[in-house]
């Protein structure tokens, strides 16, 4: 028996007419007066017209899919008439079961009263399981409406693409909301599980979400958001230490951007405070932040290390004017820096209080490998002795020559002891830079900013001292250089010398703390040597990451 089945494209409201043409459609093939009073008593079934309501609720899928749906009915319905061997029952629960497949995570059904005029209002379920929502909510000052302020990447609001920033909240769970405040919202939603209605206004759409490339910055300051009373919710920060690697998310907002850890699993950003605001925040906590750095920092220069005579505390070292103005430190862009074989060496600098041991780290590292590491020679105005020669202790220039090049801005660092100045060039790294070597150098952290350019690219390391029982016991034998007196005599380290140390060495964590890459604490001489050698050795082969200013050519 051939059956033709009605021609009926299925659109809106469209199967309700299939049902009632059906019986009329299929009576020339239905002889008995049983039959066709069977056939009129299925297709006014309830249940049938449940399923039907089923049908009309996935309107809003794809042509293909209703097709799908439809024909299978249709050929359902075909099956059970000819053989007449399923109950309608197990023939709309195989429907039931195809239809669910297709439409994870299953819902309840939606709730029949949404009035169809309601154009402007978006009925909106979300499953929630233990993960926040990912949204955050503000009272509008002006229409006390409740608004979707932010949505927070790759959290479930944001995975869902149903709601958006300026979205206004009417209902939750069918409570409205529109007499309570965001504090009373977030306790109706942390206290629903499974899923959550939502009623909402949509906002007037954003322009296209902005497409800025996604950029890593290293964090310059310890953030706590528990601690953060400017925070709009606490819940939604996103806590971090200074030298952390961050993924900003979203610039969008000017005050609060949102971040995720780098190599962090979880895709859900978290707020952090924007760097302006930072800036700002900072500028009015820490005014007279600058002012800390007169103190506790080291006396002597460490110039010739070749001068075992005149290399300690030979003159104190003269700060121009423009070490002085240090930036808030909040975040620096930054990007993945692998150094290609053949490139020249980054510089190593190593920073650390007076008598802390870079001397000794930078001798040891010397000896080990002398092929592979190098140190400046100087500049002096100083005559030269008999035994020196021009260019391996000292390069000999007149005082003249040095202050014009003091002038020119020629000098890492420069002082005057006994009437004669003392320097380390630019152009000194530059020769062992050259010479394919790692250039080490140890400097007043000051002068840090100006070495911190893409032509050196410094490896910044701070060498810190131990707890003072620590050096007590490292230090029995060793000998400082007092710089107090004339004559360079040397004596064996003090208590207070040892106190001088360790608040020379918390100043320097506090004020140029950001601007460190390794710390490393010299207690056992060969471990502190090993340890930096290591890091050094890492620089050379592995990926770091490196302001995006360096690697800009
Ligand atoms: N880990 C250590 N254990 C024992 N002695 C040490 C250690 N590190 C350094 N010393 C000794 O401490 C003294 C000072 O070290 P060093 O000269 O290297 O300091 P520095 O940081 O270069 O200071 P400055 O620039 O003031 O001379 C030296 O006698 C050195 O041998």
């Amino acid at each position: 028996m051939q059956l033709s089945l009605p021609i009926l494209i299925s659109g809106g409201g469209g199967l309700y007419e299939l049902l009632s043409v059906l019986p009329s459609q299929l009576q020339p093939h239905v002889e008995g007066a049983d039959d066709r009073s069977f056939l009129h008593a299925m297709f006014g079934k309830r249940s049938l017209h449940s399923l039907v309501k089923i049908h009309e609720k996935l309107h809003s899928y794809t042509k293909s899919v209703k097709r799908l749906l439809f024909v299978l009915l249709c050929a359902l319905l075909w099956i059970f008439y000819v053989y007449n061997s399923f109950s309608l029952q197990s023939l709309l629960s195989v429907h039931d079961t195809v239809a669910r497949k297709s439409y994870d995570p299953e819902l309840p059904p939606l709730p029949d009263d949404i009035d169809d005029d309601e154009d402007s209002v978006k009925i909106i379920r979300l499953v929630k399981n233990k993960e926040p929502l990912g949204a955050t909510i503000k009272k509008d000052e002006h229409t006390g409406a409740i608004i979707v302020a932010r949505i927070m990447r790759g959290g479930a609001a944001d995975r869902s693409g149903l709601i958006h920033v300026g979205d206004e909240l009417k209902e939750v769970n069918g409570i409205p909301v529109d007499d309570k405040n965001p504090e009373e919202i977030i306790c109706i939603l942390s206290q629903s599980q499974g899923a959550i209605t939502f009623k909402v206004v949509p906002g007037i759409k954003e322009e296209a979400q902005s497409k800025e490339p996604k950029m890593f910055v290293k964090t310059l300051f310890d953030y706590s958001p528990a601690e953060d009373k400017a925070i709009p919710c606490k819940e939604a920060g996103l806590a971090f230490r200074k030298g952390d690697i961050l993924q900003v998310m979203s610039q969008d907002d000017a005050t609060w951007w949102q971040a995720k850890l780098e190599g962090d699993g979880n895709p859900h950003a978290g707020l952090i405070p924007s760097k302006h605001f930072q800036e700002r925040l900072a500028n009015i906590i820490q005014p007279a932040r600058n002012g800390e750095r007169e103190s506790g920092l080291r006396r002597s220069f460490r110039l010739s290390r070749r001068d075992k005579k005149t290399n300690k505390s030979m003159y104190e070292c003269k700060r121009s004017e423009q070490y002085d103005t240090a930036d808030v430190p909040t975040y620096e862009e930054v990007t993945a820096y692998r150094r290609k074989h053949g490139d020249r060496h980054r510089l190593v600098l190593l920073v650390g209080p007076s008598g802390v041991g870079l001397n000794a780290l930078k001798r040891k590292l010397l000896i080990s490998d002398p092929q592979h590491f190098s140190i400046t020679i100087p500049h002096t105005s100083r005559s030269k002795r008999h035994q020196e020669s021009d260019g391996v202790e000292y390069h000999f220039i007149s005082k003249h020559l040095f202050e014009a090049d003091i002038q020119n801005s020629k000098f890492i660092e420069h002082g005057e002891y006994k009437g004669n100045y003392y320097g380390t060039s630019f152009n000194s790294v530059r020769s062992v830079l050259s010479k394919n070597k790692v250039c080490l150098l140890d400097v007043q952290p000051h002068t840090l900013k100006h070495l911190r350019t893409a032509e050196f690219k410094p490896y910044v390391v701070f060498v810190k001292p131990p707890s003072i029982e620590h050096l007590s016991e490292t230090r029995k034998n060793a000998k400082v250089i007092s710089g107090k007196d004339d004559k360079n005599s040397s004596k064996p380290f003090s208590e207070e010398d040892f106190q001088e140390m360790i608040s020379a060495a918390q100043m320097m964590e506090n004020q140029y703390g950001h601007l460190f890459e390794k710390v490393i604490v010299n207690d056992d001489l060969t471990i502190a040597f090993n340890e930096l050698k290591q890091a050094i050795r890492k620089v050379e082969t592995d990926t770091h990451w490196v302001p995006v200013s360096w690697t800009h050519s």
